[in-house]
């Protein structure tokens, strides 16, 4: 494994009793950057992270971090990651700075160095004025904050989130957001599951997308919205006995073809198509049809998820 690596993981398998939830998965996540592991209800994304943070043994196949085998190193390999959604609160009776020099301390901290890092992440995510207040007083978004600063009290190398804005308003999502990309800016590697593509396609360098235990695409947020057909021309015109001639027009300049729907005419851009548009836009004018309106789309994750995904059948 090189140094450049943070996770292996490699032919992954599990089954729980005849059935197979994870099916032969490997995949490699770089130091420093953000994973993204996207897939339906039941893909098998909780079985992956379960066996990627070794409460789960894999019946097959290999798992790395940090070149540590969760198999045959797992006290090594558990020291290298930091996981939210475990019990990161003792007592909701505790204040969130009470509860951080707990886990500093459990995590082997001296109380000075406990003291510095709690007043540090308390700082890091904007809890500093609640720091001192019990945490059954916190809403919702404050201790999500509060789980991701204990998780990150014994400055693990990687952090593994499940889910880690799902419930939060939009504002406290984009704290969030924040508070992880700051955390990858000084050098830690995320490993996030979510449910919000939009999440995935903010946050994530690369993303692995699974449906019933298999993995079924594998890139950066861009090379997946590629693999589902690119950015698309809609050019809606004025007058609907003009079709079949814009439809010469466009299929011409971009050798494409373009479906129509009533007026609307729509083509492929392909990588290089953007170019064509103006190249369109003057001929269409030339021709003396009239234009109502006209789009560029880029495809979405969205999109890549309902072409690419079945879900739980
Ligand atoms: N301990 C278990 N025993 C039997 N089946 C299980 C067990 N854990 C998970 N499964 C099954 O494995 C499949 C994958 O579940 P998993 O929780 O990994 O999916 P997921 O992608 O995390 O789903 P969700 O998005 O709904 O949380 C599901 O069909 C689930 O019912």
């Amino acid at each position: 494994m090189d140094s450049d690596t943070a996770i292996k993981v490699t032919d992954v398998q599990k089954s729980f009793a005849q059935k197979q939830v994870v099916r032969d998965i490997s995949f490699t996540v770089k130091r420093g950057e953000i994973f993204g592991l996207l897939g339906p209800n039941g893909a098998g994304k909780t079985t992956l992270i379960k066996m990627m943070t070794t409460l789960l043994r894999p019946d097959q196949g290999n798992i790395m971090l940090n070149g540590y085998s969760t198999a045959k190193q797992s006290q090594l390999a558990r020291r290298q990651f930091g996981v939210t959604g475990q019990a990161t609160a003792i007592d909701q009776d505790l204040s969130a700075r009470e509860n951080l020099l707990i886990f500093g301390q459990l995590n082997g901290l001296s109380s000075k160095d406990a003291r510095a890092r709690a007043a540090e992440l308390l700082t890091d995510f904007d809890l500093i004025n609640s720091a001192d207040q019990a945490l059954e007083t916190f809403s919702g978004g404050m201790r999500r904050r509060s789980d991701l600063a204990v998780s990150l009290i014994g400055q693990p190398n990687i952090l593994f989130l499940d889910e880690p804005t799902t419930g939060l308003d939009p504002r406290t999502r984009t704290q969030m957001w924040q508070a992880i990309q700051n955390l990858v800016a000084t050098g830690s590697t995320v490993f996030l599951t979510t449910q919000y593509l939009e999440e995935a396609d903010r946050l994530a360098d690369h993303i692995a997308l699974i449906d019933h235990g298999k993995l079924i695409a594998l890139g950066t947020p861009d090379d997946l919205k590629q693999q589902v057909g690119g950015m698309q021309l809609r050019l809606t015109l004025s007058d609907s006995s003009r079709v079949a001639q814009a439809q010469t027009i466009i299929q011409t300049s971009l050798n494409q073809p373009a479906s129509i729907s009533n007026q609307t005419l729509i083509a492929p851009l392909g990588s290089t198509g953007i170019q064509a548009v103006t190249t369109i836009l003057n001929q269409l004018q030339g021709a003396s049809i009239a234009i109502s309106n006209l789009k560029i789309e880029s495809p979405s994750l969205d999109d890549v998820f309902f072409k690419m995904t079945v879900g739980k059948n």
